[in-house]
């Protein structure tokens, strides 16, 4: 049965799902490129990213349970649910922050668990953070071409002192760098300090710097939150842009489930670290399941439960 504006209009708009459900997400306020996709979705192609059986628990808290999670070359895919659904849990598997108490993750068909940020930009998966993590009081050329610091081959000294091979990868991230600040329209603030930018423009700067690499596996921790609408639908045209014109494969979660039914390629939800549902946005959005555990969640903050 499809979600109508009606069906959730008593609840509270401190509940995020709503009508989102049934309005669908408004489009990008402008284009960002002006060219056509260079990437399908590779619909029969091996999966990028594959999750197997993933459980993870915290003392008695079982914040995954069982979670099998594939990703294909090209596609944006969405992970939602609740709030405590195990969003973060995942990603944070997904991104080697966590290691899961059992089941595995393989990139590629290689699997790996636990690893260290750096390593897994070698890999070719980069991310951003729920909370900003930019270098605030470094200009926006230098936090985004910090996205290849990875890459460094000269040594401390070389750094600090900006001599011989140092020198040259410096000009050579720099023009990288440039080149992201373009594509994402950041140009005009290149020489200020991140941490003098608007939200939503740190929050672009930081989009930038994962990009930087042009990451094979791109993870973004609710990109668009606390953003404006507006913000949001420049956002969301971004990481579409960034997908078509890099051949990245984007694995995102956010809260606002408006933006991504539109931006979405493939949708997996999460209830009570189990997954409930997996599929194309119009087959989630009449999901019964998913319907139950949204209207779970408003019921629960209606009697004033909490979520
Ligand atoms: N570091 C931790 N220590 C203890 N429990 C945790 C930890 N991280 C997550 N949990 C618990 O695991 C469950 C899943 O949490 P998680 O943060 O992954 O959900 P989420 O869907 O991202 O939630 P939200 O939308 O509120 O961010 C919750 O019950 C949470 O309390």
């Amino acid at each position: 049965m499809p979600i109508s504006n009606h069906a959730f209009g008593a609840i509270e708009a401190s509940v995020y799902v709503p009508e989102i459900f049934a309005q669908g997400l408004p489009g990008p306020q402008r284009q960002v490129h002006d060219h056509k996709p260079e990437q399908a979705v590779a619909e029969g192609a091996a999966p990028l990213l594959s999750l197997e059986g993933i459980g993870l628990s915290f003392g008695g808290v079982v914040a995954l349970a069982d979670v099998d999670l594939s990703v294909r070359p090209g596609e944006i895919r969405a992970i939602i649910g609740p709030n405590g659904a195990g969003k973060s849990s995942l990603i944070n598997v997904i991104s080697g922050v966590y290691r899961a108490d059992h089941g595995n993750v393989r990139l590629n068909g290689a699997r790996y668990a636990q690893v260290p940020t750096q390593q897994l930009a070698r890999l070719g998966v980069a991310r951003t953070f729920q909370n900003l993590a930019l270098f605030k009081g470094l200009n926006v050329l230098d936090n985004v071409a910090s996205g290849l610091a990875y890459r460094s081959r000269s040594n401390f000294a070389g750094q600090i002192l900006g001599v011989g091979r140092s020198r040259r990868e410096q000009v050579e991230h720099c023009g990288r760098a440039d080149q992201i600040l373009e594509f994402l329209h950041l140009t005009d603030v290149r020489d200020r300090l991140a941490g003098t930018l608007s939200y939503g423009l740190q929050k672009r700067v930081e989009l930038a710097r994962a990009l930087v690499a042009e990451p094979r596996l791109l993870l973004l921790d609710e990109p668009m939150a606390g953003m404006t609408a507006g913000e949001k639908s420049e956002m969301a045209a971004y990481v579409r842009a960034a997908r078509d014109r890099f051949a990245t494969t984007v694995v995102l979660i956010e809260h606002d489930v408006g933006v991504v039914m539109g931006l979405s390629d493939r949708i997996a939800v999460l209830d009570y670290g189990r997954k409930i549902a997996d599929g194309a946005p119009d087959e989630i959005r009449n999901d019964q399941r998913v319907i139950d555990a949204y209207l779970g969640v408003a019921s629960d903050n209606e009697e004033g439960a909490g979520i």
